[in-house]
């Protein structure tokens, strides 16, 4: 059985539909995030302490919202954010700026215990057309070989496979009761998230990308 790790229960929601009935379970568990600059250390090293509080399968998911015309804040932070300003003032915020075009990113982190075939790294991304599609800024934080390091001053020999997933957009005033956290401001081709129900939000979102690359995967493993 796979453990999805989360506090939230609305990224358990979106991640079923793309696992088989009965082949995972919500794994309330708050890892520690450790600061850093891009999603893959902070996924990878809670996938690493999840599973070692598990001792079973994990799958970790971290999201954020990358602001462009803030250099990409609240990104990594996106969850303290949310919760010190709210959803209100970081709209108000980017309500300011020129630019308002954001993206959502998200990095899956599976950890199992054991190493992958195709994988001599401690730390493998299973999907690096990500980065690439996430512009210039991804691609220099994404493919960066000391991530493993940053999470927590020294290799950690357990491997971790990663998968990641994007979608641009923009901030716009609040629109839509679905979803949750950022996703009434945050609006894809001219629907905001909230706007969206389950199945359309995850067809075109970052999570569901990520999910869908790392279902791919699973199944053939
Ligand atoms: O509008 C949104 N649509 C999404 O699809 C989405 N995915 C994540 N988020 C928000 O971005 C932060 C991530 O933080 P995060 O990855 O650390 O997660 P979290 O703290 O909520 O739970 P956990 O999984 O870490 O336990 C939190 O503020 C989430 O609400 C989203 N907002």
């Amino acid at each position: 059985m796979l453990r999805y790790v989360t506090t939230n229960p609305g990224k358990v929601r979106e991640a079923e539909r793309y696992l088989p009935d009965g082949s995972v379970e919500r794994l309330d568990f708050d890892y520690t995030e450790v600061q850093a600059g891009d999603l893959g250390p902070i996924a990878a090293q809670g996938a690493r302490e999840a599973y070692r509080h598990a001792d079973a399968p994990v799958l970790v998911d971290d999201a954020g919202l990358f602001v462009e015309g803030l250099d990409g804040f609240p990104g990594p932070y996106s969850s303290y954010v949310e919760e010190t300003l709210g959803i209100e003032r970081v709209h108000d915020i980017a309500s300011e700026l020129d630019d308002r075009r954001a993206a959502f990113r998200c990095t899956l982190g599976y950890c199992d215990g054991e190493g992958f075939a195709a994988s001599p790294d401690p730390v493998d991304r299973g999907d690096r057309d990500a980065a690439a599609a996430a512009g210039p800024d991804a691609e220099a934080g994404g493919e960066s070989d000391d991530e493993d390091g940053a999470a927590g001053g020294g290799a950690d020999p357990l491997p971790v496979k990663l998968f990641e997933g994007y979608v641009p957009g923009r901030i716009v005033a609040p629109r839509g009761d679905g979803g949750f956290g950022y996703d009434p401001i945050f609006e894809h081709d001219g629907e905001t998230f909230a706007e969206m129900d389950t199945d359309r939000k995850n067809a075109v979102s970052h999570r569901g990308r990520a999910l869908e690359k790392f279902a791919e995967w699973y199944a053939d493993r």
